[in-house]
């Protein structure tokens, strides 16, 4: 009999210091009586998709980002979003000849681990900000207390982005041909798009082929969209965890696929104990530090059926270390003769701090280490499954480089992300249309 609270009995890092225990039993409690947000089925119909990316049959693009806010619930964010992953997804699709399954950060994405505790800021300290699921950003001390009603709030927030990620995705604003209006108009205005035109050209022509052909399919108007995010809150995620009913199996219904932290993926704690009960597909990001044996014991304890589809490793190395890291670790796991999803994190292990004290990335570095990705897999002859990317579809300036160019100097213009920094709308297809050209090539 599956133990649905085994985990409490674990150890469980990042975890919030509720001052009011008994406010925090009354959100889970009314969390518990709360539809599910997902339906089991359909976390079973993404199981299946990721078991062809597993196997070299699909592409899995997995986007949004750092950490959603309360605020930031609203029609023009998640539409920018949204448009800039489906345009992702085209020119992916297009390049890899293979379906792209498309997955956000989004609808779920509020609560966030830190490498610190506490934040100083001119020589006072206070608890740092952990997602609008746990605190308040502003730097006061009454924002920074973690308050267990914006659990519920992230229940309310989620429901309602989802909703709406849903309709979009049926209702219009996922037609290819619009989608690959947006691309052709992303080329003629970025300063690097000539580099793309041929592509985007080449992809015109087979979208008139198709239709010139009479190929007018469902799969041209709608796409299917599926949500994920970081399982970190043990008490939000057994809140939402639900019997299906037509397998009798427990599932986290707050989202599709969940992932384990770097920071919380020890093999005896409560993440990995919470995650091995639940059917969902399940991630796992694996940091530098990772060994082979990490990988092997977290296949063991999360997939010990061998389920296709079940587990899917992030690996987010930085670009400096994947070429040398990345492969020891596909090697023991692919001579286990275990199958697992591999998708690239390009961006978790390529932060740094600005002199003036943002948080960035470069977009080369970025570039670089989905190539390493690429080179490893190449190499041992193992599948490149997908790219995992901290993204916005809004014209912000938080990751240096790109098309535009973008200097440290630059980030004071637009720099919105509540913590890590995002590719915005262009640097995101520009990585898209850089990635299609490795793609190509493979
Ligand atoms: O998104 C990932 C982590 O939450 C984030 O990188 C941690 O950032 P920190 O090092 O500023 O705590
Ligand atoms: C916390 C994150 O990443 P990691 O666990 O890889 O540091 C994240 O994806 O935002
Ligand atoms: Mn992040």
């Amino acid at each position: 009999m599956t133990d649905l609270n085994s985990w409490r009995a674990r150890p469980a890092a990042q975890q919030p210091d509720w001052p009011d225990p008994a406010a925090l039993e009354a959100a889970v409690a009314e969390l518990r009586t709360f539809p599910p947000l997902v339906f089991a089925g359909e976390c079973d119909a993404l199981k299946a998709r990721i078991a062809d990316v597993a196997a070299g049959k699909a592409f899995l693009l997995q986007g949004g980002d750092c950490a959603e806010t309360f605020d930031g619930v609203g029609a023009d964010p998640l539409r920018n979003k949204l448009r800039t992953i489906l345009q992702m997804s085209v020119v992916l699709t297009y390049a890899a000849s293979m379906p792209v399954v498309k997955v956000g950060r989004i609808a779920g994405q509020y609560a966030k681990p830190r490498s610190k505790p506490t934040e100083v800021r001119n020589g006072v300290e206070l608890p740092v900000y952990r997602g609008d699921a746990v605190n308040g950003f502003e730097f006061t001390p009454e924002a920074r207390v973690p308050d267990p009603r914006r659990l519920v709030r992230t229940y309310h927030a989620s429901a309602a982005t989802l909703n709406l990620a849903r309709a979009f995705c049926v209702g219009g604003e996922a037609d290819l041909r619009q989608v690959h209006a947006w691309n052709t108009d992303f080329v003629r205005n970025s300063p690097v798009g000539e580099r793309y035109e041929r592509m985007a050209r080449d992809i015109d022509r087979a979208i008139a082929f198709m239709h010139a052909c009479g190929a007018d399919p469902a799969e041209f108007r709608t796409v299917d969209f599926y949500a994920s995010h970081e399982a970190l809150l043990l008490d939000y995620e057994a809140a939402l965890t639900r019997i299906d009913s037509r397998t009798g199996l427990p599932y986290d219904t707050s989202g599709h696929f969940l992932w384990i932290g770097e920071r919380t993926r020890q093999l005896d704690g409560a993440h990995v104990e919470f995650a091995r009960h639940i059917r969902n597909p399940i991630g796992v990001k694996l940091g530098p530090t990772a060994t082979a044996e990490d990988a092997l014991a977290l296949i063991e304890a999360l997939d010990p059926d061998r389920e296709p589809g079940r587990l899917t490793f992030i690996t987010r190395m930085g670009a400096d270390k994947i070429r040398d890291v990345l492969p020891e670790l596909v090697e023991k796991v692919t001579a286990s003769g275990a199958t697992v999803a591999w998708v690239c994190d390009p961006m978790h292990g390529n932060t740094f701090e600005t002199p003036t004290g943002y948080k960035t990335r470069r977009f080369d570095d970025v570039l670089d280490e989905v190539a390493g990705f690429f080179e490893v897999h190449r190499e041992l002859g193992t599948v490149p499954g997908g790219l995992h990317v901290e993204l916005t579809g809004d014209d912000v300036t938080e990751c240096v480089g790109g098309g535009h160019a973008l200097e440290e100097a630059d980030l004071t213009q637009r720099y919105e992300t509540v913590c890590d920094p995002r590719l915005n709308r262009a640097q995101s297809l520009e990585l898209a249309f850089l990635v299609a050209e490795m793609l190509h090539r493979a």
